[in-house]
């Protein structure tokens, strides 16, 4: 049996270096509700950076299943997931924000067999900060998209505490390309528990976002260019304004895949509610108030090896207009 075939779909490129114009703004909001995906340019992190996580990460990841696993579920560090919980093909590692540093100490701390510990965590601190600030900057700009002066008004009283999470991730590739006709999945549908989120994928391609029709479009690497998409909590914010996307990445024969996904999340004890002037006038709320760490406990729960993957969203968490 043949693959399935994709379109690819040409998502528009914003300079993030430059205040946005308001061109710039309806081609942005249109992206935010159509695609809910699109790029950025200018980000300011540069190749040496993202050369030497990818190489100080690829080593964590050939160490030996046992010292990596010492991070893993069953330690109370809980940053690295196994192969098996998301897909056969998949491995990543958690650093968590503010402190970066210290986050990736703790875990290059249990790897005691880790050549260089401080230039990994100086690393990740580096790409973590750049990332923080280009998620405010990312925030404020698609908040400005959505109306006049939504980010002046919205982006102090609800995004100000706003915290961010940096997920390394690992494919492995198989040894067959498709099984019975089917693309293999590195990691399945799922969308994101996050404000927004900052995706570097590599040269290999493979991230694909669904459409509104259920159809997989490709999402190109383009070079230089950092992805972005809406994640199910400013979507519940947005009073689904902004769409959050069942997204994937399907995986090519023999060819390793590496990517750096950037989570920007609400505070966990942010009490999620679009206000009225998001919701406008004669529209109803389409999710109920909830608090963010009882979202992000549902997801956790709902899914088996306690991973975020698959199925469940904020649809079936919040929704009042039940699927
Ligand atoms: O690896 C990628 O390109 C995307 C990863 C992703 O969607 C995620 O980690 O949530
Ligand atoms: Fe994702």
């Amino acid at each position: 049996m043949m693959p399935e075939s994709h379109s690819s779909i040409e998502l528009p490129v914003f300079d993030i270096s430059q205040p946005i114009s308001p061109s710039c703004l309806s081609s942005l909001s249109l992206a935010c509700n159509e695609w809910g995906f699109f790029h950025i340019i200018n980000h300011g992190v540069s190749k040496d950076v993202y050369r030497k996580l990818y190489s100080l990460s690829t080593h964590i990841f050939s160490l030996p299943y046992e010292s990596k696993i010492k991070l893993g579920p069953s330690s109370s560090v809980r940053t690295y997931t196994p192969h098996f919980i998301a897909s056969p093909f998949f491995e990543s590692l958690r650093v968590s924000g503010p402190d970066f540093f210290a986050s990736a100490q703790s875990s290059t701390g249990i790897l005691l067999d880790h050549p260089n510990p401080d230039e990994f965590s100086e690393t990740v601190k580096e790409y973590g900060i750049e990332m923080s600030e280009l998620s405010r900057r990312i925030v404020r700009a698609v908040l400005m998209s959505m109306g006049g002066d939504f980010a002046r008004k919205f982006y102090e009283s609800d995004f100000n505490n706003c915290h961010g999470y940096l997920r390394i991730n690992s494919y492995s590739p198989p040894e067959i390309s498709t099984v019975e006709g089917k693309e293999v999945e590195g990691l399945g549908m799922h969308t994101d528990m996050s404000c927004v989120t900052i995706v570097c994928q590599d040269e290999i391609g493979g991230l694909q976002v669904r459409s509104r029709e259920g159809k997989w479009m490709d999402i190109n690497p383009r070079e230089d260019t950092l992805v972005v998409n809406i994640g199910d909590l400013m979507h519940a914010w947005s009073n689904g304004k902004l769409r959050s996307s069942e997204h994937r990445v399907v995986l090519k024969r023999n060819v390793h895949r590496f990517s750096l996904a950037f989570f920007w999340c609400f505070e966990d004890e942010k009490v999620i509610f679009a206000p009225d002037e998001v919701v406008g006038e004669g529209s109803t709320r389409i999710y109920s108030p909830f608090v963010c760490r009882e979202y992000l406990k549902f997801r956790e729960s709902s899914e088996k090896g306690k991973f975020d993957k698959v199925g469940f969203t904020v649809k079936d968490f919040a929704g009042n207009l039940k699927r």
